[in-house]
């Protein structure tokens, strides 16, 4: 409504800005401060922590856990190549590195004042939607958690801006906890307890067999947890290659970590300073045996099921744009639901990665900027539409398991005539010198026709960094020929990519 009409209706003016940013996760945080540092009016709002799940409660404080984890791994190794060593897990040191290193105990702080300094205003408190173009900030934080600094509070209440070039959501995702009987209330971990952690538990029930399972599990495990994996399917990582998931089952295995199959939890209760998990009796099936109801104890539950959308709270139904209230509603290759109205990051459902956020959000302020007058310099820096054709993402267990793209599976439903290679890390020179922890592959994924990769899979150590050069041939649909003349070094891990492309039938 225009301004007169707030008065008349008893409420502040909107704030005339160029660019409202709801939600300062990776995306958001990173396009905010490229469009105010180019001279636009940016207002970026956040009800957490300025950088969202990934430097907090994500990647950041996982890969550190994890590094250290590897590390014992590394020195549990030495006896079978090097000598000896004795290993005694202290998870002392990362629970410190995490708070003061990653996190600066959860206070961004640092990151306000960057995008202060490059001439946004940060607004705390939760932004709906209020009309086109128009955000309007409560107190209100979006999810609970561990609370931002105390700058937290907008003070005098609700704002309201109208923005003259575009409106970026970016509002992430929450931990997704099933309803089951019993677990509220209880002291039960998500990835954002998890990471805050001061101390390894004795023993620990992890929930899941995704990617935060996953890691989470193993870094545990090697700090000495007692792992118990409850999986609600039959394997872990069900949107990967099934090879990756067999060989991490069998390293997990390895290294004491329970996993038991095609789950119900029906009832979880804390007592005593442990967790009671009931189980439903597994029907089973093929490669994953079925079992009694059973009940699991132990010191403490990481609930690790999914995301839930944080969408919900921006009023996307109440502004007018068609939403089911659980699926990503759809965005054009600029990131736009509608005119001005753009998405981006997890919530825009095309990858549930930082990347794709940072992508996305470049992509978006590409286009933005190019509809931008600002000194005349706007035209020209549309930076084209998003592509999904070579998502890379690199689940960080030991060993890596990286993927570029289309999975077979995925390739065979989309009707294309596939041809696969695959080669075992071990039968490579590099793989074989490398010995214990050298587990791992190669998969590619073959258009036959067009002779070029639909995708690829890289396990192994270091696999993530193997997978660039496969995300690149992905990304830019080089021809296979073109792969296939390509000279490897040797013994290099990434030499064995030259083996699956000669296995390709
Ligand atoms: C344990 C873990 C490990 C991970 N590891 C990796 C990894 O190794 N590599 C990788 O690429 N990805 C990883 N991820 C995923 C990565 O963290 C996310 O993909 C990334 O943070 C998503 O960025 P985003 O910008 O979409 O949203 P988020 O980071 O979720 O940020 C959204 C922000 O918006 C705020 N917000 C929400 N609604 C509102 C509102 N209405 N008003 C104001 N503010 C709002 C939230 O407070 C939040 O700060 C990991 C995730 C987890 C949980
Ligand atoms: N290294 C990385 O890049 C990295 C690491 C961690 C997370 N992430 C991102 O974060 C996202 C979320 O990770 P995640 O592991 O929570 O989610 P996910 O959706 O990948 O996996 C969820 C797991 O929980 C199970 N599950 C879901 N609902 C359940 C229920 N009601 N009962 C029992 N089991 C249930 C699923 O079967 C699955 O095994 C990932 O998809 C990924 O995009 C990335």
């Amino acid at each position: 409504m225009p301004s007169t009409e707030y008065a008349a209706a008893g409420l502040p003016p909107a704030e005339e800005v160029d660019v409202v940013v709801v939600g300062m996760g990776p995306g958001g945080e990173s396009m905010a401060g490229e469009l105010a540092a180019a001279g636009l009016s940016v207002v970026g709002v956040e009800a957490r922590l300025v950088g969202g799940e990934c430097p907090y409660y994500g990647c950041i404080p996982s890969k550190m856990m994890i590094r250290a984890a590897n590390t014992l791994a590394e020195a549990r190794r030495v006896p079978e190549l090097a000598g000896t060593a004795r290993v005694s897990p202290g998870f002392a040191a990362v629970a410190r590195r995490i708070r003061s290193e990653a996190t600066d105990n959860w206070d961004d702080t640092a990151a306000a004042e960057r995008f202060a300094g490059k001439g946004g205003l940060l607004v705390r408190g939760t932004g709906r939607l209020s009309g086109p173009r128009e955000v309007t900030v409560s107190p209100a934080p979006a999810a609970p958690g561990p609370k931002p600094p105390d700058t937290a509070s907008q003070p005098g209440g609700e704002r309201t801006f109208r923005a003259r070039l575009a409106v970026v959501l970016n509002p992430g995702t929450n931990p997704a906890v099933p309803d089951v009987p019993g677990l509220v209330g209880t002291p039960y971990w998500t990835n954002r307890e998890a990471v805050q952690a001061s101390e390894a538990p004795d023993s620990l029930i992890v929930w899941g067999g995704g990617p935060i399972a996953v890691e989470l599990a193993q870094s545990f495990a090697r700090f000495g947890t007692k792992v118990t994996m409850v999986l609600r399917g039959s394997r872990l990582l069900s949107r990967e290659e099934p090879e990756a998931a067999e060989l991490l089952e069998a390293v997990l295995l390895d290294e004491g970590v329970e996993i038991l199959r095609n789950r119900g939890v029906t009832a979880v209760s804390h007592a005593g300073g442990r967790f009671t998990v009931d189980l439903a009796a597994a029907g089973g099936s093929p490669g994953a045996p079925g079992g009694e109801a059973a009940r699991l104890s132990a010191g403490q539950l990481l609930v690790a099921t999914g995301r839930a959308q944080a969408l919900a709270a921006v009023g996307l139904v109440e502004a007018g744009i068609a939403w089911d209230g659980h699926h990503a509603p759809a965005v054009d290759g600029h990131m736009q639901l509608a005119d001005g109205l753009y998405l981006i990051g997890d919530a825009a459902g095309a990858g549930a990665f930082t990347h794709m956020s940072m992508y996305q959000g470049n992509i978006a302020a590409g286009h933005i900027l190019s509809r931008a007058e600002i000194g005349g310099a706007g035209a020209g820096r549309d930076r084209g539409v998003a592509e999904g054709h070579a998502v890379p993402r690199v689940t960080f267990t030991d060993p890596e398991i990286g993927v570029v793209g289309m999975t077979e599976s995925q390739a065979r439903e989309s009707g294309r005539a596939v041809r696969t290679g695959f080669t075992e890390l071990g039968a490579s020179t590099r793989g074989w010198i490398h010995g214990p922890g050298g587990g791992g592959f190669i998969k590619v994924v073959e258009d036959a026709d067009a002779g070029i990769l639909l995708g690829a899979t890289s396990v192994g150590p270091m696999g993530g960094e193997v997978l660039s050069m496969l995300a690149l041939a992905v990304h830019a649909r080089i021809p296979v020929s073109t792969l296939q003349g390509m000279i490897c070094a040797y013994p290099t891990f990434h030499r064995a990519v030259e083996a699956a492309l000669a296995d390709l039938h």
